[in-house]
């Protein structure tokens, strides 16, 4: 996944003439095939933008998206968007909110089902295929959401604040889960967080955005093992999330060392 100068605006006319309708200026990003990336960044930077811009849904003003080498101009198919609002349908079973999914590759109907079957017992729904997404925990939801997205195989997998909606020990147990499947799809994954330790602890580089209108301004490759702990990680990963916390905090923001 790749692109090249990529800017997006958004909005009114009338904000164009003072530069105040862009959202995003001039990003390049290339992201190797199977890699895992955070994305984090102040609010209203513009991360959103971004992978509403990769997913095809926002076109750009400038610069380009490409897939696997094939341009993006519209939601490509090997393109996989997982929210923080699971965006099922309300009317359809989970096995139906997967099967809908998958209506693009034209199966036929025995197909859909074992495959759509096969991606929830991946998530560990097998059970619950028959009951309505209102019926589900909030983190049973986002599973179904997940299912619905790897059963289409995508190859590139935009994750916007997934977890974000999601208690404490849910939100561990949807990490685990989804290190698990990408290990085992190696999708390339572009994950959205507003959550330090949890850039740090899922991905394999950190990419920062500043304060809007996004620009990346800081690339991490991280080598430990995943999922990193932060309790056994020492030094040098205290340290990274100190910097990177750092490059959060807008100017002139209180630290407590300005006490000493
Ligand atoms: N459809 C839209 N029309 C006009 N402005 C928009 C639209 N979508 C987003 N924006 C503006 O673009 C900027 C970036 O928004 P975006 O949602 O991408 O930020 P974000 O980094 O994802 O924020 P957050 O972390 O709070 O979710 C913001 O100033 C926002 O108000």
């Amino acid at each position: 996944m790749k692109i090249e100068g990529l800017t997006i605006r958004h909005g009114r006319s009338r904000d164009r003439a003072h530069g105040a309708d862009i959202a995003l200026r001039n990003i390049d990003l290339d992201l190797q095939p199977g890699s895992f990336t955070a994305l984090i960044g102040p609010s209203g930077c513009g991360k959103s933008t971004l992978v509403n811009a990769i997913a095809g849904f926002t076109p750009p003003a400038q610069g380009r998206v490409w897939i696997d080498g094939a341009q993006v101009h519209g939601p490509p198919p090997e393109v996989g968007v997982v929210f923080q609002q699971y965006a099922l349908f309300p009317w359809l079973t989970v096995l139906g909110n997967v099967r809908f999914g998958l209506k693009q590759f034209r199966l036929g109907r025995r197909a859909e089902v074992e495959r759509a079957e096969a991606a929830l017992a991946e998530v560990g729904l097998a059970e619950l295929a028959h009951r309505y997404p209102q019926q589900l925990s909030g983190g049973q939801r986002q599973r179904v959401a997940i299912a619905r997205t790897f059963a289409t195989g995508p190859r590139v997998l935009l994750m916007d604040e997934p977890f974000g909606a999601l208690d404490a020990q849910t939100r561990v147990d949807m990490q685990e889960l989804l290190l698990a499947l990408w290990r085992k799809r190696r999708a390339t994954v572009l994950f959205v967080t507003h959550d330090v330790d949890e850039a740090i602890l899922l991905a394999d580089h950190v990419r920062v955005m500043s304060h809007a209108p996004g620009q990346l301004v800081m690339h991490y490759q991280l080598t430990q093992p995943r999922p990193c702990k932060l309790s056994r990680a020492g030094r040098d990963l205290l340290m990274l999330r100190e910097d990177i916390l750092g490059l959060l905090r807008p100017p002139g923001t209180f630290r407590p060392e300005h006490l000493s």
